[in-house]
């Protein structure tokens, strides 16, 4: 039996992280501060605590000062937009992260739209969303950059391939289309509601799978030779393809640990140098 290639993330996300680290000392040197990131975490669910924390790590490893702001989880939408506002406002702090998923009470789309475009490192916004959309210059949402770095590092080009996205949220399934999109595939986007949706993968020369439920994408529903990415984070690290299944099928696939995960803070970090090189008129 024939087995895929691996589309290994790890190397390629330290790789963008040495450079972010370069380019973050480089900016120290010229502005006499270091970039800053304002990380934003309501409530205490345990993995966006862990996420924050990494985020964290890496920005210290980078040269990155790091801000934390920690609110309850009985915050308001108001009181989150007057935090988000006041950072946005902030002139020492270059990029702004609030993490996902927020307390139900929340409005989270008001809330994302508190942050100032120019410090959307996350690219969170709907402007952000426009420029993926329109294939202008701004900040990609981390997980989609970080899923198109990939796929450009291995080779895929993918214009004039059919690229099926399994999900559509806002972070994550409807930015990797737009960007996918940006770049000439022909994009299927397919949801909770979709048809027969193993025979619509069966068509897809690029599946990116963002559904958030473990091994829900059979290696049965895979076309021999395609391309799997798999944004996957379940608990236990356990991705949205079932993998082995995969591997005996595709052609490229992304594992899961060590896959996509490791790129979207890597591409978070090298945004937040860039918004502090361009707030100093340094960019
Ligand atoms: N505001 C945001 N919220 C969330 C985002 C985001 O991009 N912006 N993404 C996800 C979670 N996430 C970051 O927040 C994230 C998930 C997974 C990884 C990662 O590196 N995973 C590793 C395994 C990590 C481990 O060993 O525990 C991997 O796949 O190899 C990084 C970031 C939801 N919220």
């Amino acid at each position: 039996m024939t087995s895929a290639r691996l589309m290994l993330g790890n190397g390629l996300a330290k790789d963008l992280a040495a450079d972010t680290a370069r380019r973050s000392e480089d900016f120290h040197q010229r502005a006499g501060r270091r970039p800053c990131l304002a990380t934003v975490l309501v409530g205490d669910d345990p993995a966006s605590v862990t996420y924050v924390r990494m985020k964290q790590n890496r920005c210290r490893q980078a040269g990155i000062e790091s801000r934390h702001v920690a609110l309850p989880d009985t915050t308001s939408t108001e009181e989150l937009v007057a935090a988000l506002t006041a950072l946005s406002e902030d002139p020492e702090v270059d990029g702004i992260l609030l993490q996902h998923p927020v307390p139900a009470q929340i409005d989270e789309r008001a809330a994302f739209e508190a942050i100032a475009a120019g410090k959307d490192v996350d690219g969170v916004t709907m402007h952000s969303f426009a420029a993926m959309a329109f294939g202008l210059p701004g900040y990609d949402s981390c997980t989609p950059g970080g899923i198109m770095r990939l796929l450009d590092h291995h080779g895929v080009d993918p214009a004039g391939r059919h690229a099926v996205v399994i999900g559509r949220s806002p972070i994550l399934g409807k930015p990797v289309a737009m960007l996918l999109l940006a770049r000439d595939a022909t994009v299927t986007v397919c949801h909770s509601k979709t048809q027969d949706l193993p025979a619509i993968v069966r068509t897809a020369d690029i599946v990116v799978a963002a559904v958030g439920r473990p091994e829900f994408v059979r290696g049965d529903w895979l076309k021999p030779g395609a391309v799997v990415v798999d944004a996957g984070y379940n608990e236990g690290n356990v991705g949205d393809v079932a993998f082995d299944e995969a591997m005996s099928r595709a052609d490229l696939v992304t594992p899961v640990p060590g896959g996509v995960g490791p790129m979207t803070i890597s591409v978070l970090l090298d945004q937040t140098v860039r918004a502090a090189f361009e707030h100093a008129g340094l960019g």
